[in-house]
């Protein structure tokens, strides 16, 4: 156990593992006390690793890999019949660390977790940006994942949102590019060496900027899909499955080093959320990705902080040798988000409730998730209402690519206060300024929840997400009440007992969202109603005549009036 005077350390290093909470504790003021930690070392560790940590030595086309020092490398520096007895205390520590880090693993010989990133096994220039950046060390999920990645090892690797699973295969493509481009083969450039394939855009183009962060002064050359002209001298390219299925024929992939597949289990995905005949699923275009990725070196790795059985079990039988690591329990919440389950009987409800939280209880900037593009239309009229203003914006599939990097830029620039989305945002977002999630529509599965609520509680901030349901709901929001109340947070008790859908409809939901009630606000909905009308009325006009037509509204006003008394 950690010393009370490390209590300060750790609190700050509260990062990337779950621990076992007690079930049903409220624990709405204390959340992320104990939840959690970048790393924990066990106490001696440093001593074995800096008293014979020896340089590794890995050929490769006939060249030394970066020699770098690691906890496996253990030897007795004099020889002696002691090496046994070391090997045991250093087995022992890297159970320690695993267990303290909820790191577990599966497959051959996993390769010891990498404590530090001030090794040789990354270039110096690296280390250093990693450091200006403001990581300090690596994360549980970095420190096994990237001791795999350094081994070039296929990898399925599952940890929480906001965990900092970027970094952990951003590092080691780097490390392997800068050591490949030292080889005369390789040093011009111009060889596509590795390939990370995200399900948007804005992902993509954020992944894309991590690896400029990290990369900077070395000579790693990046690219997104979008900028064609670069793509040739590219070392890197980073972008979604449809845009490299249309470029495929114009890339040479006979260098690949790597093919990461980040949020994995949506690009597994075998729904087509558009209609028609030949829309092509993620799952038909990582398909074509994956043969086509099928060169000498090229290694494939997945990330995502929930594990699809289908994925794992696809991997597990189409990789020779794949190694599996999961921090901590698997689809869990980051426990480090206090979570609320709040009814609101019906959709006016939820804007009482949303108008109210605004007016008494706000810590902006939030994120509000909607279930569909028409819903952020009528939410953001809503807004457009709200007295006194909050500053919005907006972004669903329906907006223009400048305006929703505009509307990210506000967030994090702070000037949006509440960023109305639809599940386009829900995943891999990094908005580390985000203090709140409200999940306005309720989300309709346990895995898009974990997704939505982990945009905010990044890095080892704490985070609050809202879910609001309504009487429309009850037959949904079973199993988001129970991920609720198993991380450790009060739900209403009839909730749990609530009957769940069957298995049909809730393939029905996926593919088309639960009806509900329009909640733009009355003004703009009357003054489209008006127009309409008006509409309406002059053709009538035209139709029938001035004189009748104005008998005939009379009437009809008459009419209205006596049955809206
Ligand atoms: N070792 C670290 N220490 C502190 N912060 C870190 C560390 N690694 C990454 N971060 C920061 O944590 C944040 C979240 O990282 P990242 O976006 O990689 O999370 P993720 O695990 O991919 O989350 P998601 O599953 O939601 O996509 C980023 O802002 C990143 O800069």
């Amino acid at each position: 156990m950690p010393s009370a005077g490390n209590e300060e350390i750790l609190k700050t290093l509260m990062f990337g593992v779950k621990t076992q909470k007690p079930r049903t504790k409220n624990k709405t003021d204390t959340a992320g006390e104990d939840a959690l930690r970048i790393r924990i070392l066990p106490e001696g560790i440093q001593d074995i690793h800096g008293e014979s940590a020896k340089n590794i030595v890995v050929e490769d086309e006939g060249v030394d890999i970066l020699k770098g020092h690691r906890l496996t490398t253990i030897e007795n520096p004099h020889g002696f019949v002691k090496q046994q007895e070391q090997q045991d205390k250093k087995a022992e520590m890297i159970k320690e660390v695993r267990r303290m880090n909820a790191i577990l693993t599966w497959g051959d010989t996993i390769p010891d977790p990498i404590i530090d990133f001030d090794s040789p096994i990354f270039p110096d220039q690296l280390v250093q940006n990693i450091k200006e950046f403001g990581i300090k060390e690596p994360s549980p999920i970095q420190m096994q994942a990237m001791a795999l990645m350094m081994e070039k090892r296929d990898l399925l690797a599952c940890a929480p949102t906001g965990s900092g699973k970027t970094l952990a295969f951003t590092a080691p493509i780097i490390a392997e590019i800068v050591r490949i481009k030292k080889l005369d083969k390789y040093s011009g450039g111009g060889k596509l060496l590795s390939i990370v394939l995200e399900p948007t855009r804005e992902l993509a183009v954020q992944t894309y900027r991590q690896f400029l962060k990290f990369s900077q002064g070395l000579e790693v050359t990046v690219a997104t899909l979008d900028e064609q002209e670069e793509l040739a001298k590219a070392d890197v390219i980073v972008g979604t499955p449809k845009k490299l299925v249309e470029l495929l024929p114009s890339l040479s992939l006979k260098w690949l080093r790597w093919l990461v597949v980040d949020e994995s289990d949506r690009l597994f995905d075998n729904i087509s959320n558009k209609k028609g005949k030949n829309n092509e699923t993620f799952r038909s275009q990582l398909g074509t990705i994956y043969k086509a990725c099928n060169g000498k070196w090229a290694k494939k790795a997945f990330f995502s902080a929930t594990f699809s059985q289908e994925v794992e079990k696809w991997c597990k039988e189409s990789i020779v040798s794949l190694a599996i690591v999961c921090i901590g329990e698997r689809n869990v919440a980051n426990s480090n988000v206090v979570q609320e389950l709040v009814y609101t009987g019906s959709e006016q409800g939820k804007l009482i409730a949303l108008r109210n939280l605004f007016l008494e209880d706000f810590n902006p900037p939030a994120l509000v998730f909607v279930q569909s593009k028409d819903r952020a239309r009528q939410l953001e009229s809503w807004f457009s209402s709200l007295k006194p203003a909050i500053p919005y914006a907006i972004i669903s599939s329906d907006c223009r690519q400048e305006d929703r990097d505009a509307a990210l830029n506000g967030v994090r620039s702070g000037k949006i206060w509440a960023l109305v989305c639809t599940e386009l945002m829900g995943r891999g977002l990094d908005l580390p300024a985000v203090n709140l999630v409200i999940n306005f529509d309720l989300p309709t599965t346990i895995v898009q929840y974990i997704h939505r609520i982990g945009r905010t509680g990044r890095a080892g901030r704490k985070g609050r997400a809202i879910t609001y349901f309504t009487q429309s709901d009850f037959k949904y929001v079973r199993p988001i009440a129970s991920v609720i109340r198993q991380a450790g947070f009060s739900v209403p008790e009839y909730t749990l007992s609530l009957n769940p859908i069957a298995r049909k409809e809730k393939k029905e939901i996926y593919r088309h969202a639960i009806k509900r009630k329009n909640i733009a606000a009355p003004r703009v909905y009357n003054d489209f109603r008006n127009m309409i009308i008006q509409q309406g009325n002059t053709y009538l006009e035209t139709i029938i005549g001035r004189d009748t037509y104005g008998a005939a509204s009379m009437t009809v006003m008459g009419c209205h009036l006596f049955l809206s008394r």
